[in-house]
């Protein structure tokens, strides 16, 4: 059985990392082995990326994420699809086509920076409250330059994700938008399972970057 690369992304403490673990979790129970992973990764790379966005920035950190990218996909993502895991990764290229931009890297540069790099069979969007969203994330230290700024800097950030969610189903990914509101990490959780659960079984189609219609789904 051939493995399933889903992503979950959005904005900075909006959720992401708790509901990975948990969806992790619903799927072993579905029977299928999970890789859980991030970007940027804990190597010496990635956490040059995590760290550094107060040394680099606009094109430098473009390039910076984006070859954590394929190094992540090479040794890691990919080797973990072809042993039939299902791979959840914590942000992926529509952080890339957010912050990057927001650092004045223009779109059409970071797609061909990301030319080569894997579309996965599902991104979830995970959007909600700015404020709240940042809040969290100051609760829980902020490590980068694009955490810092209030509530208007959170809006600009949810923002852009609700376009980049629209830039990539017309790219033809299969994209799904959650709006996380009021819900409960396990509400949250046990929706995603279900726009999941048709690639467990087999259902909805793999990765092939030709073959897919654009389609975005929201819930
Ligand atoms: N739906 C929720 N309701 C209330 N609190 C939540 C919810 N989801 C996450 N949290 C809490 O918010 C904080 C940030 O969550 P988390 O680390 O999962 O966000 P994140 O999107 O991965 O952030 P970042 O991208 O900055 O790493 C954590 O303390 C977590 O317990
Ligand atoms: C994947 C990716 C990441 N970044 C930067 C932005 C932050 O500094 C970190 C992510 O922080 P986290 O809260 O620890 O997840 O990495 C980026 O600029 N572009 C990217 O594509």
């Amino acid at each position: 059985m051939t493995g399933r690369f889903v992503v979950v992304d959005g904005p900075s403490g909006v959720g992401k990392t708790t509901v990975i673990a948990l969806l992790a979790d619903l799927v072993e129970a579905e029977g299928r082995e999970v890789h859980r992973t991030k970007e940027p990764t804990h190597t010496r790379l990635g956490e040059t990326a995590r760290y550094g966005t107060d040394d680099y920035r606009g094109l430098t950190l473009a390039c910076l994420v984006t070859a954590d990218r394929y190094h992540h996909l090479e040794t890691d993502v990919r080797p973990a699809l072809a042993a039939g895991k299902v791979v959840l990764c914590d942000r992926y290229l529509a952080t890339s086509l957010v912050l990057q931009r927001l650092d004045g890297v223009d779109g059409d540069f970071i797609w061909a920076l990301n030319r080569y790099a894997d579309r996965p069979d599902l991104t979830i969007i995970l959007t909600g409250d700015p404020t709240r969203a940042r809040a969290r994330a100051a609760a829980r230290g902020i490590h980068s330059r694009f955490h810092r700024g209030g509530p208007e800097a959170g809006r600009r950030e949810r923002e852009r994700y609700d376009q980049v969610a629209v830039e990539l189903a017309e790219a033809g990914f299969p994209v799904h938008l959650h709006e996380v509101g009021e819900q409960k990490p396990a509400e949250v959780t046990a929706e995603l399972l279900l726009r999941i659960r048709p690639l467990l079984a087999g259902t909805g189609s793999g990765q092939t970057p030709t073959d897919r219609a654009a389609r975005i789904s929201e819930s």
